[in-house]
């Protein structure tokens, strides 16, 4: 389970996040939505260990993470998809899934079979280099990679943003299969409410770094949208 309580985070002397509390059980799914510039991406990096600085409590399978590097905490099973993906460009699609799996306890090099069921387009292009997949395809092999290292829990930040229709279909249904089938834990951070409120179990809606609603996914109504997300 992941947890938070009374946590606040920095960049420099601003307090971005502040007094944020939430939890996700394992195999949970929690969404995090607000406006623009409200401290999603930070909420991430924050988990992840990635600011300048934060205080407060911050759990992960009953361990505290806030006094621990980055890496023990990818270590520890959070993988972190970030925002615009950072594929390594002149990677092959090989080389990037490699890379996943450094922080893996068991030490495997061998890449697992279910990346490939899951995104096909990966086998067709394992020697291709990153760079030159479409941004569909690119977040497909984020995806990928984060699960090359066997996580329990994948933090997501807008996986679908500015990608083709059909391959947003495609990626939220792998992410509902990752959950609901393969029992993986996710947290997500989207702009898509639809997609909130139709898969999380529960939300958290962030104003001005600090939560301002939160609830169970089916009551991201319209309401909730026009009354704290429409511009
Ligand atoms: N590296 C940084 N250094 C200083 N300030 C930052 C840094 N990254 C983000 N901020 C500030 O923190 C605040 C929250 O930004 P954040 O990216 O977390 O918002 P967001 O909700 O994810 O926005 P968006 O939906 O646009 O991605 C903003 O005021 C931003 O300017």
């Amino acid at each position: 389970m992941l947890e938070a309580k009374g946590l606040y985070s920095y960049y420099g002397k601003s307090p971005i996040l502040q007094d944020v509390a939430f939890s996700v059980e394992q195999g949970g799914f929690l969404g995090i939505v607000g406006r623009n510039g409200v401290g999603k991406t930070t909420l991430l990096r924050t988990i992840m260990g990635l600011t300048d600085r934060a205080t407060g409590q911050l759990s992960f399978d009953g361990e505290s993470l806030l006094a621990m590097r980055t890496p023990r905490r990818a270590g520890a099973g959070i993988a972190y998809i970030p925002q615009g993906r950072e594929v390594i460009p002149r990677f092959t699609v090989r080389e990037n899934l490699l890379m996943g799996m450094f922080p893996r306890k068991d030490r495997s090099r061998t890449i697992p079979e279910h990346i490939f069921e899951l995104f096909p387009i990966l086998a067709e292009f394992i020697d291709r280099r990153g760079g030159d997949l479409s941004g569909g395809q690119q977040q497909q092999l984020a995806i990928g990679r984060a699960l090359a290292m066997d996580p329990k829990i994948l933090l997501l930040d807008e996986p679908t943003e500015g990608i083709q229709p059909n391959i947003v279909q495609q990626l939220e249904d792998v992410m509902r299969r990752l959950n609901k089938e393969m029992g993986l834990t996710i947290v997500l951070v989207e702009q898509n409410t639809r997609f909130v409120r139709q898969t999380a179990d529960n939300f958290v809606l962030l104003d001005k770094g600090r939560v301002a609603l939160r609830g169970r996914g089916e009551e991201l109504t319209s309401d909730v949208v026009d009354q704290y997300l429409a511009l």
